[in-house]
């Protein structure tokens, strides 16, 4: 069995105007090591299947109206709100897109990591300052001392990933969701973070659940991809044959939208 195993899982959001289905009967799995991607189109449900590993969609108006989320065996969508914050950051870890708004602004980085260090291993204040110039480090930020005493406004947008980045690995999750986490960033920029990404995983045995809408980016990380359109997941396979020879229209219409493929 997989480390992450989605069956059948419907999400739905019950909002004034009536119901959305955000996902129907989407089945995926990603076992330790691998990455796999969940592609499609905006509003397919990418977002919305991704958070609910982690039970983030805000529940009203989510409702989880079947299926299953195993999680090394134990269904996410039963446990009790204690059990997912024993989960959330510890087992399974996120990064999104802009770390802007995550990143408290009116404070130094190096405390906000130094800060999840100390939740996650109850250390003193300064081995929990140690650690998180370590896990800066480890992030690949080039001096992480002097960055550490910087303001999330005062570095790039690739560091604040990596500042980002850091902080999810801190409690060494066994999975990582990375919510279109180069989306923001420049071409060269992207390639390193994606690079980062890849070489973590390599080194701490991650499974990596990527969300994102660029397959240019699964082309380069990806072991599997997961296509889904208006909440159904309509193909599903190891990238390369899947690029090479698509089944669905849809998939095809997403590859044509991608301008260069290429693998690292
Ligand atoms: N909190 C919410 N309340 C109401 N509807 C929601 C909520 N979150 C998501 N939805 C709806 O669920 C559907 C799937 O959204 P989701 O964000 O998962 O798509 P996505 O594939 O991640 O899109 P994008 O690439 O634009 O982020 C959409 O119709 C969206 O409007």
């Amino acid at each position: 069995m997989s480390l992450l195993e989605i069956t059948d899982l419907s999400i739905e959001f019950r909002v004034d105007t009536g119901t959305v289905t955000a996902a129907d009967g989407v089945s995926l799995s990603v076992a330790e090591g691998e990455t796999v991607a969940l592609v499609g189109e905006s509003g397919s449900g990418k977002t919305a299947t991704a958070l609910s590993v982690l039970r983030l969609n805000p529940e009203p108006p989510c409702v989880y109206a079947g299926g299953e989320i195993l999680l090394d065996g134990r269904d996410v969508l039963k446990l009790s709100e204690k059990d997912l914050r024993g989960i959330r950051g510890n087992d399974v870890a996120m990064v999104f897109q802009d770390p802007m708004t995550s990143l408290n602004p009116v404070k130094r980085v190096g405390a906000q990591v130094a800060e999840v260090v100390r939740k996650h291993q109850g250390a003193s204040r300064a081995a929990a300052r140690a650690a998180a110039v370590e896990a800066l480090r480890e992030a690949g930020i080039p001096d992480p001392e002097r960055r550490a005493a910087q303001y999330p406004h005062q570095l790039s947008g690739g560091l604040r990933q990596r500042v980002m980045i850091a902080m999810a690995l801190v409690g060494r999750p066994r999975v990582l969701i990375a919510d279109e986490p180069t989306t923001a960033l420049d071409v060269t920029v992207q390639a390193q973070i994606l690079e980062l990404l890849v070489d973590l995983q390599r080194r701490h045995g991650m499974a990596i659940l990527l969300i994102t809408h660029d397959l240019g980016v699964v082309a380069e990380v990806a072991d599997r991809v997961v296509v889904l359109k208006s909440g159904r997941v309509v193909e599903t396979g190891e990238v390369v044959p899947l690029f090479e020879a698509p089944r669905e229209d849809y998939t095809r219409e997403l590859l044509r939208a991608t301008p260069k493929l290429e693998r690292v």
